[in-house]
């Protein structure tokens, strides 16, 4: 497990073209179990390119882990705007979402764009 600076991740982390965006929608009541993203190319996974993730609206408790056991993960929380990378030897950890917590989006974003309770994930990938 890898745990990066914004400022090193450059460095340690090779460039990736996107060709792929998934994008999640999650109400308050949903989640998403323990997994690896493994769907991209056995290259795109065997040099370890990034998955890039942006989060919008509600706050996640995001998880992530060496394996698929939930009590051992460590869960830190994805606010909107926050940007998660995972490359390197971090690619294939184990992650998921074990909540959405209700109205924490920033006012803003309710108020001036309408945005819906819940929260929106941007994963941009290399094929
Ligand atoms: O919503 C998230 O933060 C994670 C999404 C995810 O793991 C996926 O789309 O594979
Ligand atoms: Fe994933």
């Amino acid at each position: 497990m890898i745990a990066q600076t914004a400022n090193s991740t450059a460095s340690e982390f090779p460039q990736i073209n996107p060709d792929i965006c998934i994008v999640n929608y999650y109400t308050n009541s949903e989640k998403l179990g323990l997994h690896q993203d493994k769907d991209e190319s056995e290259s795109s996974l065997t040099k370890g390119l990034p998955f890039i993730s942006i989060s919008i609206g509600d706050t996640a408790e995001f998880m992530f882990g060496d394996t698929r056991d939930k009590d051992q993960a460590t869960k830190i929380n994805l606010e909107s705007g926050d940007v998660l990378i995972l490359g390197g030897e971090s690619r294939l950890l184990f992650h998921g979402v074990s909540h959405v917590k209700t109205n924490t989006a920033p006012s803003w974003l309710k108020e001036e764009m309408g945005i819906r309770p819940g929260r929106i994930n941007l994963t941009f990938r290399q094929y």
